[in-house]
């Protein structure tokens, strides 16, 4: 049985590494060629914009607006209330929203194929550690199509992430050092 406070501290401690790992280091998250390969046009691809010391994926959205996606960015009202998907254009405006985070403010919910994933921590096997309110846990059971890309820093990831029965895995975590992925998928 996991214990709460397991995760807690897990997190706590990695959101301190991962903040002096962003003051020392001058890291950048870039496409690699098997994230690039998977990419079609008209697939919508969802970014996000980065809390803190979280990986930017930046990058990674700009290859994907290259080769035709269109790209979509988380929207929460709440903790409890399940998150959603809007378009969003590169230069639309941005409102700002809980947790301090900059949302889009149209109104156009879309069905990801891509879900560029923040995380807090992952694990070999891609288990994931998020901020602990189940978002993308749930748009995870939601979209179980959609391909599930973390992306972070190389010094988030530990021996083993505590999993629980909700817990779905990401399918590939892309890091400054490059892309981890699963064979099957
Ligand atoms: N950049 C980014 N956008 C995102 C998420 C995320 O993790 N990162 N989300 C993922 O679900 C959703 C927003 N949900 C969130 C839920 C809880 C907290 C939260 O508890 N934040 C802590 C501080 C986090 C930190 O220091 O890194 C807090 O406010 O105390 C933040 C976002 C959608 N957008
Ligand atoms: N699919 C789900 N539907 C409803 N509730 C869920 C679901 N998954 C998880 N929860 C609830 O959400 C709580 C937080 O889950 P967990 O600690 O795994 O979040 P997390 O994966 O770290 O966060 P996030 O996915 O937001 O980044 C759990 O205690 C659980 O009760």
């Amino acid at each position: 049985m996991i214990q709460l406070h397991d995760k807690k501290a897990l997190r706590a401690r990695l959101r301190a590494e991962r903040d002096l790992f962003a003051t020392e280091a001058s890291a950048a998250v870039t496409p690699p060629d098997a994230f690039v390969e998977r990419l079609r046009r008209g697939m919508v691809v969802t970014s996000y914009l980065p809390l803190g010391s979280e990986a930017d994926p930046a990058m990674l959205a700009a290859a994907a607006a290259e080769h035709g996606c269109a790209l979509a960015l988380p929207h929460v009202a709440d903790k409890a209330t399940p998150m959603r998907f809007l378009a969003w254009h590169p230069g639309d405006a941005l409102a700002p929203g809980p947790f301090g985070l900059r949302q889009p403010t149209g109104d156009e919910e879309v069905t990801p194929d891509v879900i560029l994933t923040p995380l807090v921590g992952f694990d070999a096997r891609l288990n994931r550690l998020g901020q602990g309110a189940a978002h993308y846990d749930r748009v995870f059971a939601r979209y179980p199509d959609a391909w599930r890309v973390g992306v972070a820093w190389s010094v988030q990831e530990v021996p083993a992430i505590p999993t629980e029965m909700w817990d779905v895995p990401l399918q590939a975590v892309i890091t400054e050092k490059g892309m981890l992925c699963h064979k099957e998928s």
